[in-house]
């Protein structure tokens, strides 16, 4: 396909993660590597710290778009890597660095040798939060280059190398981030009766929050509430005026959603009055469920099962969230589970995706989109 060294790519993509909307670094990174291509058939937009690129087909019909996300995740890295962040407590952890060299690789290649169709490569900001897909889709940089068939990947630690996971119809949950923040009156230790203690308030509501799942949800359907981060308090010895939690809301249905927020009001209500305290509750970034198009799924999954380079499995639903979800809202196309063979999971501080795979996907987005140029396939 092409002599650029895609692993060194991966790997000083690595060094630098960076925040949803600050991915500067990043920014630079691609848009230097964008401008050692031949130049005569692309355009390059920025928009905020993402990045469009417009790949002129030789008889365009249609536009298609893969989409990468860019940002890290605040994780303290634990990889044995000889190639680790340099930014303290910020981590890949979520293979967005090969979400991105895959997204170059594909482009290159197509730079190379130009498909019938247009092509649109686009690098998002800020997919863990607060979520870049929803304003880039708005802007005016995107609104005349918008895509009208779309592809995504993400990592799959689960699978080997060279497997593909995809499914018909909803492959990534609806999900909302919650913040809780407990307002009481704090005291001396040795003085409860004299305070209103907001550590004893958030646990218990931690408690609680568990009771919707298991209580509120119908049990043949699916959600989940984490919360991923409690604090609270200033010191041993002194009763605590404030604790805030912090987490997420997982479901398969926009219903189930509006169920669990409104118990999450009820009982936080119920902590107020119990408490004789005030909380305020935000809901954060709110994320569109991922809804795999049927037809042009299913045209991929046949067209990968004929393929001996790839083992395609049918996967279940998972309950990830991902700000891919709007482009599908808006674009038909898909997204699709990319095997990285790697004991630990995603968002942990260990996780070592296997760079085999970038080639694999690389050579699949590729063939796949050269096949549905060549007119095989119709939306
Ligand atoms: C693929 C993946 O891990 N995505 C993230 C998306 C985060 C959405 C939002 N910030 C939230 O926490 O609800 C995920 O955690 O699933």
């Amino acid at each position: 396909m092409t002599n650029i060294n895609l692993i060194d790519i991966r790997r000083d993509l690595h060094r630098i993660p960076e925040a949803g909307f600050q991915e500067f670094k990043t920014q630079r990174y691609l848009l230097d590597y964008i401008a050692t291509l031949p130049q005569e058939h692309i355009e390059v937009r920025t928009w905020k710290t993402g990045i469009l690129v417009y790949v002129h087909g030789t008889a365009p019909k249609r536009r298609f778009g893969y989409r990468a996300d860019m940002d890290g995740l605040p994780i303290v890295e634990e990889t044995g890597y000889d190639f680790k962040s340099e930014h303290p407590g910020y981590m890949h952890a979520c293979g967005h660095d090969l979400h991105m060299t895959i997204g170059l690789g594909v482009l290159t290649a197509i730079v190379q040798q130009r498909m019938e169709d247009d092509l649109i490569v686009i690098f998002q900001p800020a997919e863990e939060g607060p979520g870049g897909a929803q304003p880039m889709l708005a802007s005016a940089e995107l609104a005349d280059w918008m895509p009208e068939q779309m592809i995504g990947l993400h990592v799959a630690p689960e699978y080997p190398v060279g497997t593909i996971a995809v499914r018909q119809g909803i492959l990534f949950a609806n999900t909302s981030e919650l913040f809780i923040d407990l307002i009481g009156t704090g005291g001396h230790a040795a003085y409860p009766h004299r305070a209103n203690d907001m550590v004893v308030a958030g646990c218990q509501l931690v408690g609680q929050l568990q009771s919707i799942v298991a209580r509120n949800v119908n049990p043949l359907d699916s959600a989940v509430i984490t919360i991923g981060k409690i604090e609270g308090g200033t010191k041993q010895n002194i009763i605590a005026e404030r604790a805030r939690l912090e987490g997420t809301i997982r479901t398969l249905s926009a219903e189930t959603m509006v169920l669990i927020k409104s118990r999450i009001e009820a009982l936080v209500k119920g902590i107020e009055a119990g408490f004789d305290c005030r909380a305020e509750i935000d809901w954060g970034a709110n994320y569109m469920q991922v809804y795999n198009e049927e037809k042009l799924t299913a045209e991929f999954m046949s067209w990968l099962a004929k393929r001996d380079d790839v083992t395609l499995f049918e996967c279940t639903e998972a309950m990830t969230g991902e700000d891919f979800g709007y482009f599908l809202e808006q674009i038909p196309g898909f997204m699709f589970w990319l095997g990285v063979d790697t004991p630990y999971g995603l968002h942990h501080a260990k996780l070592e995706p296997s760079e085999a795979a970038i080639d694999v996907a690389v050579r699949t987005v590729t063939d796949y989109l050269r096949w549905q140029s060549a007119g095989t396939v119709t939306v």
